[in-house]
């Protein structure tokens, strides 16, 4: 039996994430939370003749049902950028919104694994960790930012530019998830050597700098929501197939070194103290199997690495102390 709860089932992302799960013959509930119109995304989804059963549940008061027990939770619940703004900008009432939400799940499904895509990532699964030792059920091999869309995303524009399939085309992308803290690793891409210097700053500026370019084309309605639905599930479907079956899967994911300090060794060793970082991770039974090496990078990337640092350390600790400084949970 395997329950996957959705939070924000009912958004932009929420919906096509559910319909994409519904197909997994993996999945055996799937729970769709949301405060709005979650009745009619789940009667829609509930006629599709897959395996999962599908519930719906809408409004604070059926958090608890929504939530008990579930294996997974996905959560892309909050706003969305509009032109001009910044992933950072979205604090103010997505932290809330990530905590209430981080709050139930420590409660009502201790060992969920826990997939944050709300933005801004860098700070809300520090959001999530915190609120889990507040209830002294932590564990940070279960615990993930989704950045799946930039290794999407990256697999995507690099095909554009050396050929080949991009459905099969890994690009390594570490770092977090915001503009220069997103670190496209495409030195270590075979094919990539054809390119000049100016290409290959400038696919790592589009790389890092992809969701402004959605978001920039919605024209204020919104930010990636069908790409990243996608993202989503392929991140989701690989943390529910280790965890069922053990397959072994790597994926690039946002986690907390902790959650293999042996594997993290050399990663800290470039980004010094810094708590999280998104890092080839191996999935299995248990969330984080491995933290996989960083791998070689070049001088190039390692002045995207010196850039990414401090922000990324701001964003850490603004997101920790939102609950380690905030009010009584
Ligand atoms: N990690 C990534 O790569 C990535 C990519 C795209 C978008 N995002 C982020 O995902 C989030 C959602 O984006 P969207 O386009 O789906 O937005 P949306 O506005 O279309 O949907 C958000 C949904 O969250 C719901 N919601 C609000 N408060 C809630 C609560 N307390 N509990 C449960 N649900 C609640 C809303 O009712 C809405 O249905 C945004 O923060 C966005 O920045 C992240
Ligand atoms: O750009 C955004 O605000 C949404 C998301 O983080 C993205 O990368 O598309």
């Amino acid at each position: 039996m395997v329950k996957v709860t959705v939070c924000g089932a009912a958004g932009g992302i929420g919906q096509p994430l559910s319909l994409l799960l519904k197909q997994s013959p993996l999945i055996t509930h799937l729970s769709l939370f949301d405060i709005v119109n979650t009745p009619g995304v789940a009667a829609d989804l509930s006629h599709i003749n897959t395996k999962a059963k599908v519930t719906g549940h809408v409004g604070t008061a059926q958090l608890e049902e929504a939530i008990k027990d579930s294996d997974v939770v996905v959560i892309p619940a909050g706003v969305p950028r509009k032109p001009g703004m910044t992933r950072d900008d979205l604090f103010k009432i997505n932290a809330g919104i990530v905590r209430d939400l981080a709050v139930a799940a420590a409660k009502f499904a201790p060992k969920a694994f826990m997939c944050i895509i709300s933005n801004p990532v860098n700070s809300t699964v520090p959001i999530v960790t915190e609120v889990f030792k507040h209830f002294n059920v932590y564990d940070p091999k279960r615990i993930f930012g989704v950045t799946t869309l930039d290794i999407v995303r990256a697999s995507t524009f690099v095909t554009e530019l050396i050929g080949g399939d991009a459905a099969t085309l890994r690009v390594p992308v570490v770092g977090g998830h915001s503009g220069v803290t997103i670190l496209p690793l495409l030195s270590q891409v075979a094919g990539t050597d054809k390119l000049s210097q100016e290409q290959i700053e400038a696919v790592t500026k589009r790389i890092q700098f992809g969701g402004d370019e959605v978001v920039k084309a919605k024209d204020g309605a919104g930010s990636a929501t069908l790409s990243m639905a996608f993202a989503g599930a392929r991140f989701a479907l690989n943390i529910v197939e280790a965890a069922v079956n053990g397959t072994a899967i790597t994926e690039c994911t946002y986690v907390h070194l902790d959650a293999d300090k042996e594997g993290a060794k050399d990663t800290k060793a470039v980004v010094g103290e810094l708590e999280y970082f998104s890092v080839p991770v191996q999935l299995g039974r248990n969330g984080v199997e491995k933290i996989l090496p960083i791998g070689a990078v070049n001088n190039y990337e390692k002045k995207l690495f010196d850039e990414a640092v401090p922000e990324l350390k701001g964003n850490i600790s603004k997101g920790a102390s939102f609950i380690t400084e905030g009010a009584k949970l």
